[in-house]
Parts: C-alpha cells; structure tokens; sequence
C-alpha cells in the first residue's frame, strides 16, 4: 500500500518527489529500488530527522503499528500529524502511544492510488486542527478522490473502497474464465473483459446518471441482458456483493476489538 500511494503522489504535481522521505525497518535494498524507481529520498531508519517532518505516514500491517508507535513516542514532534492507513486500527487506540494531544489522523486508501484513482477516507482525531486537515485531504487527493468521514462509518468504507478493487478484479478473473472457456484466448478474453468495465465506470463517470438508469438502457425487454441479469439474481450477486462488504467491514471492527482486548490485559 505504501508503494501505492509513493506511486500516486510522485505522479501528481502536488507535490515535489523531493519533499518525500521513505524509510523501512531494514531492507535497504528495497529502499535503493523505491528511490531509483520514484526520485524520492530513501533513507535508513537510524538516519530518520523525524523533526523535519509535517506528516509522517505509517503504512505497515495493523500487527505491527504499536510496536512502530512505541518506536517513535519520543521523536514526534507536536505539530507534526501522523497518518495511519492500517484496517481496523482507531484514532483512540492510536493516540494512546502518543504524547499528549498528538494530531493523528486515519486514512484509508486503495491500490489504485498507484495511478492516481485511490478512493480514500479521511477520519481525523479529536487533536487534528481544520488547518492540518486541509492540509492531509489535499495530500490524499495527490493519489485520487478523498472522502472525509465521521470514524465510525471508517469499517465500512474499509468494506466498500478499502477491500473494494479485490472483488472487481474477483469478478473479472470470472469473466475472463467464461470467456476462455468458451473459446476465446485469455488475452482477448481479458481485453473484452476491461473494455466493458472500464466503459461502463467510465459511463457512470461521464453522464452522472445512476447506475439503475444506465443498466434499464442496456437491458431490452424479453433480450439477452434480461437473461443474464437473471441468471445473476438468481445466483445471489446483489446479495453477495453486500455480504462481502459487511464482512470485511466485521473484520475491520474485529481488529479494533482485538486490539483493545490486548490494551485491557496488559
Ligand atoms: N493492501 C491494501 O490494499 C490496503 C492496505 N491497507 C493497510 O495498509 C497497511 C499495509 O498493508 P500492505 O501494504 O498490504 O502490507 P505489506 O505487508 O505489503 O506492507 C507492510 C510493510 O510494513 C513494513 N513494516 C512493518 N513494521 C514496520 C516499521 N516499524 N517501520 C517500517 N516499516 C515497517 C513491513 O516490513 C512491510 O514491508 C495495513 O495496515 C493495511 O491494513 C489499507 C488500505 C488498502
Ligand atoms: O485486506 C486488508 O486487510 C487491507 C485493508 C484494506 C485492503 N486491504
């Protein structure tokens, strides 16, 4: 995800690669690819001057952000907001390994970001001031579209938007499958497969009617769609789809749950 969002934001002209500091727990070869590859300052860990920074992004698995938030309790800076895009972790939980009145802010992204299409939430502390909002949407919306949101709708736009490029590539691995099966190779199956989706996103962008709307225009009465759309409902897609994301958004609350259950019993 991280290398996501570097993608995302060395693309824009928000921001100047310059400006960008990486670093990881210790693989340096990684770091040597991501500066070659974006321009950006790739740095050890030790090396850090975590005073220079406005924002510090934290970007690793939700398993291992306390150990990072312990690491860096005595080298944050009052003013500086620290970003969080791990699933399920909570501004709360977060600030507790903080100083005092630490701003943080939680965010989270989706690999699109890589091209500069991420949908994103944005949920700040109660310590974040309108000014360093403002100023963490406009670097979100460096890698897509932002969404300010309240935190408790956060576990379900983790379902929707977090999670949600995995059940569209899900669907088109299916499409190309039937595709190839009934006779075409993979990679015309695949180009078909794209096109449609990507027009049908890009309808939805362009003429701004509902998603309803358009699909009546497809669908002739008694025609072809009429059956597929059928054959979907009978299957259970609409159910499917809404079942997938309530549960990732069950598994994002599950995260929080534990990680309170772990803060209780130390
Ligand atoms: N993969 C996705 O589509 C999305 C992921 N997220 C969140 O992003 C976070 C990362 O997910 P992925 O990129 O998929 O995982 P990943 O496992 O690919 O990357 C996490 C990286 O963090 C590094 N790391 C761990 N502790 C560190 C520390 N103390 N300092 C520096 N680096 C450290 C790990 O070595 C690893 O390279 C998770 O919290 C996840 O919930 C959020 C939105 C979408
Ligand atoms: O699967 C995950 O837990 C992460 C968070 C949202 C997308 N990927």
């Amino acid at each position: 995800m991280a290398e996501g969002m570097i993608a995302g934001m060395c693309g824009s002209d928000s921001l100047q690669n310059e400006q960008i500091f990486v670093t990881n727990r210790s693989n340096a070869a990684r770091l040597r690819e991501l500066q070659e590859r974006y321009g950006l300052t790739a740095i050890s860990q030790s090396d850090v001057d975590w005073h220079g920074m406005d924002v510090i992004i934290l970007a690793m698995k939700p398993k291992d952000l306390t150990a990072a938030l312990i690491e860096l309790q005595d080298k944050v800076q009052e003013q500086q907001v620290l970003i969080s895009v791990a699933a399920g972790i909570q501004n709360e939980q977060i600030e507790h390994y903080l100083p005092k009145n630490q701003p943080v802010v939680r965010i989270m992204p989706n690999t699109s970001s890589t091209i500069g299409e991420s949908a994103t939430a944005i949920a700040p502390g109660k310590h974040v001031s309108a000014e360093q909002l403002n100023m963490v949407t406009e670097l979100v919306a460096a890698f897509g579209k932002a969404f300010v949101i309240k935190e408790d709708q956060m576990d379900v736009f983790t379902g929707m938007a977090g999670s949600g490029p995995a059940y569209f590539y899900k669907l088109m691995e299916h499409f190309t499958e039937t595709g190839v099966a009934a006779g075409f190779d993979q990679d015309t199956a695949s180009q078909i497969g794209i096109q449609t989706m990507l027009g049908a996103a890009r309808m939805l962008v362009e003429t701004k009617e509902d998603p309803a709307c358009l699909r009546k225009k497809v669908t002739s009465p008694n025609g072809t769609t009429a059956a597929g759309l059928e054959a979907l409902n009978d299957a259970g897609a609409g159910e499917a789809m809404t079942k997938a994301i309530l549960s990732a958004a069950e598994r994002s609350n599950e995260i929080s749950e534990d990680l309170k259950k772990q803060l209780l019993t130390r």
